[in-house]
């Protein structure tokens, strides 16, 4: 199905909806700080940062009251992610929630309310019509996406569980994050407030926000588990999920794998590359660097240790502790949806009764199950089942006195709950997929913090823990199991029951240990402190904002850059006497994506317009060889053409080719081809490039995360084995390229050297030394261009190296081709334009047209297309 990404879906969104109430805006302050004593001596330091944490729902509860004044007593819900987070931020950071009522109190939305709401609980309440919060909430969201990001595809139009994609569905998605970026709009004050947004709900929430701030801190955590790639990409809106989350800043994850599966789909999606550098995942995009986070939330110490010394807490243990005295307690609590594998833990426990008939009349699995947070078949079957299969054991394995499986379904207080926790010796989560699932935390704190048992002994506990959840890699002494393996699980619920005490401990301290300095605290603190570094540099890069709809993003450049305008371009052009015009070929005046690789006739005819002009020398620098080119531009006659990036260079169709004469050793060539042609046997869709100058391995067809992999192994590779040679290996955007080691040419007179210098001081025309180092990302194109020649034409022209994909170090140019696929931004068409200063300053790497400017001192300006 052909993208959407060149419609204005954030419009189209807006045209597919009822519209949406437009409340009163609300006259809040844009940053809200606390009011500190003024001291006529030392001015207060200024307020830390307004904390904006937006969330699906506020972290709240309203109980129906009539008597209250909106029909609701309104409480803070500690239980809340959103809210507990808190306890990391600075204590004097101002701290505003924006997200929907919680659903009882949906229908008591107003202007009155959200006044009421934020100055009792800071919280700014998002209206949404009901029906479009259902069909995000519930449809989209929970039937759709939800179930996709654990991995349930929906196969049929009505499997269990998982709608089939349905664009009016998504388009409520996009109108409901719209609607939550218009009540950011109200209030956020973008260079101060830092954003942070939480979960899949508001996956599209950072590109509606980016769009109308630029320069806007956002991070964004994920808690449900990002799939892998293979899944993520059945999505049809793929690609806007994908780019949504890249213009945010920061974007977290509860662990590896699935930032890993993130980082996956940036590549495969987007042609997009990451970097590692001290100890942060980095993804360039147009300019900008996405920071990429790993870390589980953890739980609320200070809220469990409430709990527990709780005296109603005290009570419960005991209460709990008498009731199954003399049994072998194990605790499961877990929400009703499909993939907390709640039937597969009852018939797991079957088989343990089985399997061990010894445990009969012994072992008791509790299963507490939280409200349904959602609605439909699908909750109503995972009901049924859990009843179904429960029934059926008690029935085969229960005797008077003795249930095997206590399924508590009521509402269990909290008091309750932690008691069932503390009283059990094992906890059994076997989820079939969870973002992170805390239960297990939980469980590991209240075995530790329960005195209630008056057993001084050191505490002991044991978990029997899915491998498919985000808590597993962080719980190493939990009996990880395969839920979908109903004898795995039985036998590890045997093994825990059976577990000396000395190895319960030893597993229980590991866990305590992890659990109580993992806490939530220290996860929003780490974050938040990773957003700040993230976006430190947003005051220093001037932002541009391109693409349509959920195609937006921004291009974030240094901040010298200037975009050339055609206003200011022409009268430039027109006053210089003498101009040399320098173009790329490929990505410049050749669409990157083009099948066809050969010049139009359009192309053909705009060269040979400027070469008509006496003032005007043309050259086209390319990678290609000579031949091609030649072949390319035979209708060019005045046509100047540096071809294998400047190793050969003609400056006109009638004149011979001239070649470097610093390189005329190529048996380094014997060594490096059978090398490259071994990676090429092993890496299906790589093919090599014969130059008469150069080799290039291409892995541009190659699996990319195949293909980048044996690119580092090449490039490490010949890197031994020409260690010798003079020659230069270098890594660039899916290639790796082997060319000859040139050096400076010594005594050229003295006075300003005539070759303006690239990035890193290398030195950029003929006679430039290439220091052996892999470039990294971007394209390595070093195009030498006749810097001699142009010291002898009269005016005394001088070339810049043109490079893409790069941005310039002093010069400036607009990054084109970030990763490759993303073509938005760098079709010829659309590239801005890029300015570099020459002037023998470093102005670094620049593509496209240089016109020299004399005028301005020493100056070129440099476009990159030949239409602007
Ligand atoms: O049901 P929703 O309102 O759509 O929420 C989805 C789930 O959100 C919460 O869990 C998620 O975050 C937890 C903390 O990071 C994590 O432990 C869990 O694995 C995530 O799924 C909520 O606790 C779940 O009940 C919701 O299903």
């Amino acid at each position: 199905m052909p993208s959407l990404s060149c419609h204005n879906l954030l419009d189209l969104a807006a045209a597919d909806e009822v519209p949406l109430p437009s409340p009163t805006p609300l006259r809040l302050p844009r940053v809200m700080s606390v009011a500190s004593p003024a001291s006529p001596t030392s001015p207060s330091p200024p307020a830390p940062p307004r904390r904006v944490i937006v969330s699906h729902r506020l972290p709240l509860r309203a109980a129906p009251d009539p008597a209250a004044p909106f029909g609701f007593v309104f409480t803070v819900d500690s239980g809340t992610v959103a809210y507990q987070l808190r306890s990391g931020l600075p204590a004097s950071a101002p701290v505003l929630h924006i997200g929907t009522l919680p659903a009882a109190a949906a229908e008591a939305a107003s202007d009155e309310l959200s006044n009421y709401l934020l100055a009792n609980f800071s919280c700014l309440p998002v209206y949404l019509p009901s029906d479009l919060h259902h069909r995000f909430y519930h449809g989209f969201c929970k039937h759709y996406l939800w179930p996709l990001l654990h991995y349930l595809l929906p196969l049929t139009p009505s499997s269990l569980g998982g709608l089939p994609f349905q664009r009016t569905l998504y388009h409520s998605f996009l109108s409901a994050n719209r609607a939550f970026a218009d009540r950011l709009t109200e209030v956020l004050s973008p260079d101060e407030d830092l954003v942070w947004i939480h979960d899949y709900h508001l996956l599209a929430l950072p590109t509606f926000l980016r769009k109308r701030f630029p320069r806007a801190k956002v991070g964004f955590f994920l808690h449900s588990p990002f799939p892998s790639s293979e899944i993520f990409r059945t999505i049809p809106v793929r690609d806007d999920l994908v780019r949504a989350l890249l213009n945010a800043d920061l974007v977290g994850f509860h662990t590896f794998d699935y930032a890993r599966h993130f980082l996956s789909a940036c590549s495969r999606l987007l042609g997009l590359d990451y970097q590692s550098k001290r100890g942060y995942i980095g993804i360039e995009y147009y300019g900008r660097t996405v920071t990429v986070k790993i870390l589980p939330v953890g739980i609320d110490m200070g809220q469990l240790r409430s709990v527990v010394s709780a005296p109603e807490t005290g009570d419960a243990v005991r209460r709990v502790a008498e009731a199954y005295k003399g049994r072998r307690l194990m605790i499961g609590v877990d929400d009703v949806d499909l993939f907390k594998g709640i039937g597969l833990k009852f018939l797991a426990m079957e088989q343990l009764l089985v399997d061990h008939p010894e445990l009969r009349g012994r072992a008791v699995l509790v299963q507490i199950t939280n409200p349904a947070r959602s609605e439909g078949r699908d909750v109503q079957g995972v009901q049924d089942e859990a009843r179904a299969i429960s029934a059926r054991v008690n029935a085969r394995f229960g005797t008077p006195g003795y249930t095997p499986i206590v399924l508590l379904e009521g509402p269990v207080t909290p008091q309750e709950k932690a008691a069932y926790y503390a009283a059990a010796e094992c906890c059994v989560m076997s989820a079939v997929r969870d973002g992170l699932n805390r239960i297990p935390y939980i469980y590991t704190v209240l075995r530790q913090e329960s005195d209630a048992l008056g057993d001084d002994a050191p505490k002991r506990s044991v978990i029997v823990l899915s491998e498919f959840v985000g808590c597993s890699p962080s719980l190493s002494g939990a009996i990880r199991v395969n839920p979908w393996s109903v004898e795995s699980v039985a036998e590890a619920m045997n093994a825990a029951l059976r577990m000396p005490e000395a190895e319960q401990r030893l597993r229980h301290e590991k866990h305590y240990k992890y659990v109580s300095t993992h806490d939530v605290a220290y996860w929003a603190r780490s974050f938040d402190q990773d957003l700040q570094r993230a976006c430190k540099d947003h005051f220093s890069r001037r932002h541009w904002g391109i693409g349509f709809g959920m195609s937006f993003k921004v291009v974030a450049l240094g901040p010298n850059f200037r975009r050339l305008s055609v206003e200011h371009i022409l009268p430039s052009y027109r006053r210089t006497e003498n101009r040399l015009i320098l173009l790329d070929y490929d990505g410049t005046v050749m669409p990157e994506n083009s099948i066809d690789k050969a010049p139009s006739s359009e192309v053909i005819s705009v060269l040979n317009r400027l070469c008509e002009d006496p003032k005007n020398r043309v050259f086209i620098v390319s990678g290609r060889g000579k031949d091609e080119l030649s072949k390319w531009f035979a209708p060019c006659e005045k046509l100047g053409i540096a071809a294998e990036h400047g190793y050969f260079t003609r400056w006109s169709r009638g004149v011979p080719w001239e070649t470097s004469s610093l390189a005329a050793d190529f048996d380094w060539k014997k060594t490096a081809e059978p090398v490259m042609r071994l990676y090429t046997e092993a890496t299906d869709g790589s093919s090599i490039e014969h130059k008469e100058s150069a080799l290039v391995w291409h892995h541009q067809e190659a699996d990319p995360d195949f293909g980048s992999c044996q690119a580092k192994e090449l490039l490490d590779h010949l890197e031994n084995v020409l260690a010798n040679e003079p020659v230069v290996v270098k890594r660039g955007q899916h290639i790796v390229e082997v060319n000859p080691q040139v050096r400076h040419q010594q005594g050229r007179g003295g006075g300003e050297p005539p070759v303006v210098h690239g990035q890193d001081g290398e030195g950029a025309g003929l006679g430039a030394v290439h220091r052996r180092r892999p470039v990294g990302r971007g394209h390595v194109r070093e195009h030498r261009v006749p810097v001699q020649r142009q010291r002898e034409a009269p005016g005394h022209q001088r070339g810049v190296r043109l490079h893409r994909g790069q941005e310039a170090e002093h010069g400036q140019v607009l990054p084109g081709r970030h990763g490759g696929r993303d073509q938005d931004a760098g079709g010829p068409g659309q590239r801005a334009v890029a300015a570099a200063q020459a002037g023998g300053a470093a102005p670094g790497l620049v593509r496209g047209l240089a016109v020299r400017d004399e005028t301005t001192e020493g100056g070129f300006y440099c476009t990159g297309r030949s239409d602007e």
